[in-house]
């Protein structure tokens, strides 16, 4: 049950005042997501969702949250923010930073087809160029900076062959960040965790993104290579549907042309998407949060999409 701060509503009595939404009717925890406490909330003015941030501080989430309202103000289907009387975006509640967005209809799609990775191609690249006048600076906060803090604590908990893996891939890591086909690749606000259960889906409609609390500026490429490698993977093999990650690239390809630089750094990008997360799944498998509740993801997982990403050369990133 993803709801580590219990909230009645009796508690958002006097405390929804400050919001243009009248009285709050309805609250009904969420109870899948690991990293915060979630709730429908009903209010007289519609329908609402409230987090309560258990590990983000108030200096992070403005960034989350203004560009979240950036985009929603761009025609991207994410969560519009609502602020107070006071123009915040994000107000305590228990004592924890805490925000309301509006409810996105639909429900995640867990089996795509390729209508669904295009969709989702689609709107990634038109999310992209969105976010290019976005004006806050905030880095990738799980990326090269992250992954080489977190590579010495997870290592003692890894076999041999998993610690030579993860050497290996941080030297490659390395050596690619600093190419000049990285240097040169085109970068800006990413989401970084566009995974299947953070877009929602009315049949074969996209109705939104939503989970931006992993979002900051890095290469697009980068954002691309996360969501391929979830969206068009068999999930038991982590090799490659090569019919959805077609429509994926050639969708985002239409709305913003790939360039030779993305193309050359491909194959790099899409193993350094994988050595991101099973970073993190090592890390929260082995060196759990106080208080953690729910059963963490499997870090095999990423470790046999990061194999398999070495082993077997990428789909093409556009023709041509
Ligand atoms: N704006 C929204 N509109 C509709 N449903 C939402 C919205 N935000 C969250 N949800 C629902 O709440 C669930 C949990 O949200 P979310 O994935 O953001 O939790 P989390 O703990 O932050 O995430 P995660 O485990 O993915 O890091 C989602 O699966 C979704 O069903
Ligand atoms: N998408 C992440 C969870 C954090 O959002 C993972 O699958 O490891």
């Amino acid at each position: 049950m993803a709801v580590f701060t219990a909230v009645g509503l009796g508690d958002l009595t006097q405390w929804i005042k400050q919001f243009p939404l009248g009285n709050a009717v309805a609250l009904k925890g969420i109870a899948s997501g690991i990293e915060n406490s979630n709730f429908f909330l009903t209010t007289e003015r519609g329908e609402y969702v409230l987090t309560i941030f258990e590990n983000l501080g108030f200096d992070q989430l403005p960034f989350y949250l203004k560009l979240m309202r950036h985009l929603a103000e761009r025609g991207i289907p994410v969560p519009a923010p609502v602020a107070n009387d006071q123009g915040e975006l994000v107000v305590a509640l228990h004592g924890k930073p805490a925000s309301i967005v509006s409810k996105l209809e639909g429900s995640s799609q867990m089996a795509p087809q390729p209508a669904h990775c295009a969709a989702v191609g689609a709107m990634l690249a038109r999310m992209h160029l969105a976010g290019r006048d976005f004006p806050m600076e905030q880095p990738n906060l799980r990326g090269l900076g992250w992954w080489n803090e977190t590579t010495p604590k997870v290592l003692p908990f890894l076999t041999a062959a998993n610690d030579h893996l993860l050497r290996a891939e941080m030297h490659f890591q390395e050596a690619f960040a600093g190419s000049a086909h990285y240097c040169a690749l085109p970068h800006g606000p990413v989401h970084a965790d566009l995974f299947r259960n953070n877009v929602m889906f009315v049949g074969t409609r996209l109705t939104g993104f939503f989970d931006f609390y992993f979002a900051g500026c890095d290469t697009w490429l980068f954002d691309v290579a996360v969501t391929l490698n979830d969206w068009c993977i068999d999930l038991d093999t982590g090799v490659i549907d090569q019919a959805r990650a077609r429509a994926m690239l050639d969708a985002y390809h239409a709305e913003r042309p790939f360039t030779e630089d993305e193309r050359a750094s491909w194959q790099q990008m899409l193993r350094a998407a994988a050595l991101r997360f099973w970073l993190s799944r090592l890390y929260d498998l082995h060196l759990p949060r106080e208080a953690e509740l729910l059963t963490p993801h499997d870090p095999s997982h990423f470790e046999r999409i990061l194999r398999e990403r070495i082993a077997t050369p990428a789909p093409e990133l556009f023709h041509g």
